[in-house]
């Protein structure tokens, strides 16, 4: 990993992390709006399932709009590090009273139940989290190249669904991320105060 990605990381984390209480509150609150409105131009009707993650480290807050995704009946789904390869992410249905567990990161995730799994492709959105983007829709998450190893083969065979949007504060966006091989870009990532499509 180039030094100029740790940078990035450490600085963007940094810069996440000393938003105030009311600047996440009020962030939060636009996601929700933002990206129900995203949800409905695209297909008002239908029932959609939606991979979200439990915000950590700073993350744009997701609680809000999975509790109105919840409130519409729309299928939520997390990520849990896959038990046995521990690279990989499965996408877990997430429901008010799922049975939680703490991952090695003491994140929030699923217990695992393998009735409960969505199969990549089924997904309609995947919406995750990075700590930085640049003009062009490139994504530097936390490291683990976890996103990254999960998306490569729908990346490789053009799949179309599901759709990948990534979750960024404003203060998140970079002119231009160095990028690597593996690296999967995103057509849209939605910030507080606008939606990037690409
Ligand atoms: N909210 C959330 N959930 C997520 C991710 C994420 O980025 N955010 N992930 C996205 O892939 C996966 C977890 N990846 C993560 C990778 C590193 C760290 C982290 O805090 N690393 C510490 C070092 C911890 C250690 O090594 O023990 C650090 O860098 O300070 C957290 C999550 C799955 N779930
Ligand atoms: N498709 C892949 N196949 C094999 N290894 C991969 C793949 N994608 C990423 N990796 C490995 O993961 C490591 C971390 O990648 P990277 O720094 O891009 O993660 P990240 O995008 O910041 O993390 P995340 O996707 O978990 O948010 C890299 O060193 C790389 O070796």
């Amino acid at each position: 990993m180039s030094n100029n990605r740790a940078q990035i990381r450490h600085d963007i984390r940094k810069a996440r992390n000393n938003l105030s209480k009311n600047q996440q509150e009020l962030a939060a609150e636009s996601l929700k709006v933002n990206f129900i409105q995203h949800l409905k131009s695209i297909n008002p009707a239908k029932k959609s399932h939606i991979a979200l993650y439990l915000s950590n480290d700073g993350e744009l807050d997701t609680s809000l709009l999975i509790n109105e995704l919840w409130n519409t009946d729309q299928a939520i789904y997390l990520p849990i590090i896959h038990p046995f390869n521990g690279a990989n992410l499965l996408f877990q249905r997430y429901e008010k009273n799922s049975p939680m567990r703490a991952n090695r990161y003491g994140i929030l995730e699923p217990k695992l139940n393998c009735s409960q799994i969505c199969p990549l492709p089924e997904l309609d959105y995947v919406l995750m989290p990075l700590v930085a983007f640049d003009k062009f829709g490139n994504r530097l998450g936390m490291g683990g190249g976890f996103y990254d190893r999960t998306l490569a083969r729908l990346y490789e065979q053009h799949w179309q669904q599901p759709q990948l949007i990534g979750l960024a504060h404003a203060c998140q966006q970079v002119d231009e991320l160095p990028i690597e091989s593996w690296d999967v870009p995103l057509k849209t990532i939605i910030t507080p105060d606008k939606t990037y499509c690409w």
